[in-house]
């Protein structure tokens, strides 16, 4: 493998931000590969994300987060999607430094409506509009200090979100 192979863009954001539907539409757009971390994960483990939750524990899927960040960021061409909470982690911060990191802003209502009963979002399937509310209060500046732009998704769809990244890469 390469040791120069680097995504394109990497999308950070919470929750029902958008990344796995912008990310496909945007690697669409620059006709590159799309991978997800979480898709990854599952890959690998052979399951769906809940169950790992149920099975092994949000410390092990973290675990198993942190390698798929390093994999994705070494291994991928295209466009690379994080997980929401991916940022939790400082080893996977300090490993987005000098990566084009584009976070994708959501507000509350937006979320809430996207996610909608939190389906497949384990974290999100007692109480999805207070666990959000509560999970984008504290990793906003997480966000933050990772990205090296922000686009605002609320109201605006898909295509036109990967559009204004497409823009923004060409910068
Ligand atoms: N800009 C958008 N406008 C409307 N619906 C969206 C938008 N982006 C994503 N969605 C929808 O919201 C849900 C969550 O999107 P997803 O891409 O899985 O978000 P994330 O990967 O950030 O959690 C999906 O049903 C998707 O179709
Ligand atoms: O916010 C989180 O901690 C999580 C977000 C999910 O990804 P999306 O942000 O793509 O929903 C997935 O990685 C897992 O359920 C945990
Ligand atoms: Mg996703």
């Amino acid at each position: 493998m390469s040791g120069s192979t680097r995504p394109v863009c990497v999308l950070v954001g919470a929750p029902g931000s958008g990344k796995t539907t912008v990310g496909r539409a945007l690697a669409d757009a620059l006709g590159v590969e799309f991978r997800d971390t979480d898709a990854d994960i599952e890959r690998l483990a052979g399951k769906p994300i809940p169950e790992i939750f149920i099975d092994e524990g949000e410390a092990h899927f973290r675990t198993l987060e942190r390698a798929a960040v390093a994999a994705g960021l070494a291994s991928c061409s295209g466009v690379l999607a994080l997980g929401g909470g991916a940022v939790l982690a400082e080893e996977n911060r300090a490993a987005l430094v000098g990566h084009p990191v584009v976070h994708l802003s959501v507000e509350l209502p937006d979320a809430v409506k996207r996610v909608g009963l939190g389906a497949g979002r384990p974290l999100l399937a007692l109480n999805p509009r207070a666990t959000l509310k509560h999970l984008m209060e504290q990793r906003r500046p997480l966000y933050a200090e990772v990205a090296t732009a922000t686009v605002v998704t609320d109201g605006r769809s898909p295509e036109e979100i990967a559009a204004e990244i497409v823009a923004l890469l060409k910068r």
